[in-house]
């Protein structure tokens, strides 16, 4: 599990996060959602240990990543996988290459084993024997499994996806989500994805944390979506007319008129 405790975050005047406590599962994925500009991003690097808070605490099970020195965060870094917005492949390396560079950064194996473990990472992701392929070559959802694979493969306790979904169509969007659940619940793995979309939140929002202003508006799992009558959950998720009515519909249809 990770939990953040009374997170502030400032860019000289400007105050960003004001106070986010949150936890995050296991096993389960956890998603933060929020407009453009809540502090979505933000709140993800202060997970990752890419900024400092202002104030605040960051805790990967009782251990406050900010108390660590730079030999432990290293060893937290290497359980911890990125999905990357536009997949950050290497252009000018092949896909295994791509796989294979977490390894060729923090372990010592044999190229054998390294490229043992690429064809099994692949094989996760349903993407065997692309190996020599350049990102290219291959497609949008394409190239986001081998994202995933490559985040996969130092085995880690921790996945952070940045808007998995974007570029790629509703149906391509709904595969990715379903490879990133069934992967997180199979290796009971702390997940944490940015998203902005609707899709997601209905269809593996487990534990959904909505930010506004940099603050925690509304938490709770996709169940809870539809009935809440929290106006800024409403706003953000029903943002459209023809949303609303749907809602509408499905509510009464729920209450049997
Ligand atoms: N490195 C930085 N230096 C200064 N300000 C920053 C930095 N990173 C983010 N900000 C500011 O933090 C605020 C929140 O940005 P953030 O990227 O977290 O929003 P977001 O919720 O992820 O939005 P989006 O959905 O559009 O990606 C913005 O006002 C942004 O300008």
């Amino acid at each position: 599990m990770i939990r953040t405790e009374n997170l502030h975050k400032s860019f000289g005047d400007n105050h960003v996060l004001k106070g986010v406590s949150a936890e995050f599962h296991a096993g389960k994925p956890n998603l933060i959602i929020g407009s453009s500009g809540a502090g979505k991003t933000v709140l993800l690097k202060l997970l990752i240990g890419l900024f400092r808070p202002s104030e605040g605490a960051v805790f990967y099970g009782d251990t406050n990543l900010f108390s660590l020195d730079d030999k432990e965060i290293r060893a937290i870094r290497m359980k911890v996988g990125m999905l990357f917005q536009g997949n950050a492949l290497f252009d000018s390396m092949t896909v295994g290459e791509n796989i294979r560079f977490p390894m060729d950064m923090f372990t010592r194996l044999s190229l054998k084993d390294k490229n043992r473990r690429v064809d099994e990472c692949l094989e996760m992701v349903n993407m065997e024997g692309i190996n020599d392929r350049y990102p290219s070559e291959v497609s949008g959802g394409m190239q986001k499994r081998v994202g995933i694979a490559r985040a996969m493969v130092l085995e880690p306790k921790y996945l952070f996806c940045d808007e998995p979904n974007s570029g790629l169509d509703p149906q391509t969007s709904i595969l990715i989500d379903e490879l990133i659940c069934d992967l997180t619940n199979r290796n009971n793995i702390t997940t944490v994805i940015n998203t902005h979309d609707m899709n997601s939140v209905m269809g593996i929002g487990d534990n959904i944390l909505l930010l506004k202003n940099g603050k925690v508006a509304w938490t709770g799992d996709k169940s809870q979506v539809l009935e809440s009558d929290n106006k800024v959950l409403e706003d953000f998720i029903f943002a459209s007319p023809f949303l609303r009515r749907l809602r509408e519909d499905a509510l009464k249809q729920r209450q049997g008129g």
